[in-house]
């Protein structure tokens, strides 16, 4: 499956999503730097996480105008997959590739840890390799991590099954002590509607290497790779 992780000034987790996809998976991947326009090659194209254009603004929305983004929306709609990593979902929501918006932390600290996740199904490109249910551990690092949506969006998400992961307590109770940051529902991670677009918050990147003592996040990508040995 080939792979792009696009480059905005500021982008800080490149390396490791291109580490992970190219070095740990040996999948071909290439660094798409935000002004080139040529992805059509890609079957994924991710997002990856750090402080575009230094958070300016809220987090995501200059890099929303970069060139490529275009080229990210038409990969979209033609069901290619894409993967936006903590600031890579706040990009794909201010792109109106995934509804509501990454506002700051409910206690205003920027929040960096491992925390306990719950994956809410197993039915889905991105999940098939973890079980409906399962309580993994990802590590967190972000200021405006906090989900926000209104709710008739938040509603439409609970019917269509869109929420894929939610923050919870180690046993995977959704509880206010398991939701760090204060995200509506909980919510860590969701789907557009035809569920190719993907939008986390957590860091699968910074889990999928065992030296790292934690490869949790690992199975996210090989339930991806799954999909294209199936297709
Ligand atoms: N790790 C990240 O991608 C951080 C995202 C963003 N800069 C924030 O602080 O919320």
């Amino acid at each position: 499956m080939k792979f792009g992780v696009i480059v905005f000034p500021g982008s800080n987790c490149d390396r490791d999503a291109i580490y992970v996809l190219r070095d740990l998976l040996g999948q071909p991947t290439r660094a798409i730097w935000h002004q080139e326009i040529d992805v059509d090659d890609l079957d994924a194209i991710v997002i990856p996480g750090g402080f575009s254009y230094g958070d300016y603004l809220r987090c995501g929305a200059i890099a929303r105008f970069s060139p490529v983004m275009n080229r990210v929306i038409e990969h979209a709609e033609r069901g290619k997959f894409v993967l936006g990593i903590c600031n890579g979902f706040q990009v794909l929501t201010e792109a109106g590739l995934l509804p509501g918006a990454l506002v700051r932390n409910r206690d205003r600290h920027f929040i960096c840890d491992r925390v306990s996740i719950r994956v809410e199904s197993d039915r889905s490109p991105w999940t098939r390799a973890y079980r409906s249910g399962q309580v993994i551990e990802l590590p967190i690092a972000h200021g405006e991590g906090r989900y926000y949506a209104d709710a008739e969006t938040l509603q439409a998400l609970e019917d269509e099954g869109r929420v894929l992961l939610r923050y919870c307590t180690p046993v995977g109770k959704l509880d206010a002590s398991g939701n760090h940051n204060g995200s509506c529902h909980n919510i860590a991670g969701i789907t557009n509607r035809a569920g190719n677009v993907l939008g986390m918050m957590p860091h699968p990147e910074r889990a999928s290497d065992p030296i790292l003592g934690n490869n949790h996040g690992r199975a996210l990508f090989t339930s991806l790779l799954a999909n294209s040995a199936i297709a």
